[in-house]
C-alpha cells in the first residue's frame, strides 16, 4: 500500500523506496545516488557551479544513464512567525545563521534520498520568504548536487557528503552580484539590500560559512570560470560513475579528492 509521509511539507513516498540498480546493473561500490555537497557564500555561484556540473554529466553522453538532480538547502528554511516576517520584509531576519534552518528535516531528507526514496521537495520564495507548492521531485538520481551556504556547518549533514565542494570566489564579486541578482529576482531595494549585507550577511558569513571551507575536498576559486575545475570535477565523477572500473569501492569520507585543505 503507497502511504504518504508528511514532513513538513517534504513528501516522501515509500512504496517507490526500491532501490534503482539503473541500466548497469549492480553499483559495485560507488553510493547511489552520489550525494555532493556544494558550499560557499551568497552568490558566490553555488547553483551555477552546480548547473554546469549537470550540463557538463549531460554532454558527456551519460544522460541515458545518469540522472543528475539539484537541491537548495534553501527548502529547509524555518518557517517564519508574522513577527519574523515583518522583520523579514525589512532585511532584518538573519536567514545567514544556521538555527534559520530546520536541520532535522534536511539530515531526515537527505538520508531519504540517499536510501533511494522518491523524494518531492518545494521550492524556496525568496519574495514571500517561505517555501512554495512548487515542487522538484527527485527519483532515480545518479548524483545529487545539494547546495547552500551552510551545507558544511552541521555534521551529521556534512557527514552525509560523498564529495565537498566549496565556491571560493571574492566578497566583492559577491556582493555585486548579490545586489544585481536581489533587486532583479528577489524584489529587494538597494537600501535593505546593503543593510541585510552588512548587519547579517557577512558577519554570518565569516563566523560560519567561511569556517566550514576547511571541510572541502575541493575548492573552487571563482567558481563557474573556473572551467578547469569544473572539468576536473566532472571527470572525477565519471570516473567514479565509469561501469567496471577497477577496484571501484565505497568512499571514505576521510578520502580526500585533489587534496583536503587545512
Ligand atoms: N561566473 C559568473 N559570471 C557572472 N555572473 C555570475 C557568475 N556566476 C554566477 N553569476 C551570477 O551571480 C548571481 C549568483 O549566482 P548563483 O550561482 O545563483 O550563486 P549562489 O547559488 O552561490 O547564490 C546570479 O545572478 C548568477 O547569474
Ligand atoms: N527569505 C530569504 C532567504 C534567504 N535569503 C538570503 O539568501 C542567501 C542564500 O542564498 P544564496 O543563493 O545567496 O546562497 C542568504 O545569504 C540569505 O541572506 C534572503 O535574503 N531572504
Amino acid at each position: 500500500m503507497m502511504y504518504k509521509m508528511d514532513l513538513g511539507r517534504i513528501m516522501a513516498f515509500p512504496l517507490l523506496n526500491a532501490r534503482y540498480e539503473g541500466p548497469l546493473g549492480g553499483l559495485d561500490k560507488v553510493p547511489r545516488p552520489f550525494l555532493i555537497g556544494v558550499a560557499g557564500g551568497t552568490a558566490s555561484g553555488k547553483s551555477t557551479v552546480c548547473d554546469k556540473i549537470m550540463e557538463q554529466l549531460k554532454k558527456s553522453g551519460l544522460e541515458h544513464h545518469r540522472h543528475v538532480t539539484i537541491i537548495s538547502q534553501d527548502s529547509f528554511y524555518r518557517d517564519l512567525t508574522a513577527e519574523e516576517h515583518e522583520r523579514a520584509k525589512k532585511g532584518e531576519h538573519n536567514f545567514d545563521h544556521p538555527d534559520s534552518f530546520d536541520v532535522e528535516l534536511m539530515r531526515r531528507t537527505l538520508v531519504d534520498i540517499k536510501a533511494g526514496k522518491v523524494m518531492e521537495l518545494p521550492m524556496y520564495d525568496y519574495i514571500a520568504h517561505k517555501r512554495t507548492t512548487k515542487t522538484t521531485v527527485i527519483h532515480c538520481a545518479d548524483v545529487v548536487l545539494f547546495e547552500g551556504i551552510l551545507v558544511f556547518y552541521f555534521p551529521e549533514i556534512r557527514d552525509l557528503f560523498n564529495m565537498r565542494l566549496f565556491v571560493d570566489t571574492d566578497p566583492d564579486t559577491r556582493l555585486s552580484r548579490r545586489v544585481l541578482r536581489d533587486v532583479e529576482e528577489r524584489g529587494r531595494s538597494l537600501e535593505q539590500i546593503l543593510h541585510q549585507y552588512m548587519t547579517l550577511v557577512k558577519p554570518a558569513f565569516e563566523e560560519f560559512c567561511l569556517p566550514t571551507k576547511k571541510y572541502a575536498d575541493v575548492i573552487i576559486p571563482r567558481g563557474a570560470d573556473n572551467i578547469v575545475a569544473v572539468d576536473l570535477i566532472v571527470q572525477h565523477i565519471q570516473e567514479l560513475m565509469r561501469p567496471n572500473r577497477p577496484g571501484r569501492r565505497q568512499r571514505n569520507n576521510s578520502d580526500s579528492i585533489v587534496g583536503r585543505p587545512h
